[in-house]
């Protein structure tokens, strides 16, 4: 299937995400406290942006079913996967709201989000769309089940709760999404197909980009432009 050969094609870019500074930082315990809140400003408008795109995409389906799965989709995201970043703030001594009350839009995660809206806006089938956007819950759980296959952690692990809240099971998600997006593939033409696939893979390396947005603490050059 489809989105079977995408998750191959994108292993070798999870395993250089897992290889990176800041996923390196998180298992070691040695991550800069201000890469971690970086990565929590881009993060928060991020998952508001991803919540949009699932409304967009309501606007395009007809089955009553996709409806219910985006608006659940939807649902989850405004929690703003509160757990995960809760386990980051409070690792940085800080409130999540004290640290998101003005996330901040950095380069690297601007180019993803338009990544996405790119295809919502142009395209009527949302199987491009999703294919775009399904990276976004896959690459974290791979990411979390690599990480804990290769290391035990303490209880008292500061980051623990980060990875088992990724690598916990985000399987209806990722079925249904992958699922849409196979049915939708077995009626397109080649050049349709090689879109849904530039679109994963695009999103796999903008996830890498994300992380190391953060560990780098990537800001515009054009300071005065933004915060
Ligand atoms: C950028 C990004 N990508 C993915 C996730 C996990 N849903 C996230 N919170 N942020």
């Amino acid at each position: 299937m489809l989105t079977e050969e995408l998750r191959n094609e994108a292993e070798p870019i999870i395993e250089a995400i897992y290889n990176d500074t800041f996923i390196q930082g998180l298992i070691h315990e040695n991550i800069e406290a201000d890469a971690i809140i970086h990565y929590l400003k881009a993060d928060s408008l991020y998952l508001k942006e991803f919540a949009n795109l699932y409304a967009m995409l309501i606007a395009k389906t007809d089955s009553r079913e996709t409806v219910k799965y985006l608006l659940g989709q939807m649902e989850f995201l405004l929690e703003g996967e509160s757990e995960a970043h809760a386990v980051l703030s409070q690792a940085v001594g800080m409130t999540y709201e004290e640290i998101t009350d003005e996330g901040v839009w950095y380069p690297s995660a601007d180019h993803y989000i338009k990544h996405m809206y790119f295809n919502a806006l142009t395209r009527e089938n949302i199987a491009f769309t999703l294919s775009a956007m399904v990276p976004c819950p896959y690459v974290y759980r791979r990411l979390a089940e690599k990480v804990m296959a290769r290391h035990t952690f303490e209880a008292d692990h500061p980051y623990r709760g980060w990875f088992e809240f990724y690598a916990r099971d985000m399987d209806d998600t990722l079925d249904v999404m992958q699922t849409i997006i196979d049915n939708e593939a077995e009626k397109m033409s080649e050049d349709d197909l090689r879109q849904i696939k530039r679109n994963f893979m695009e999103s796999t390396e903008h996830e890498r980009r994300f992380f190391n947005m953060a560990a780098t603490k990537e800001r515009w050059m054009e300071v005065g432009i933004h915060v």
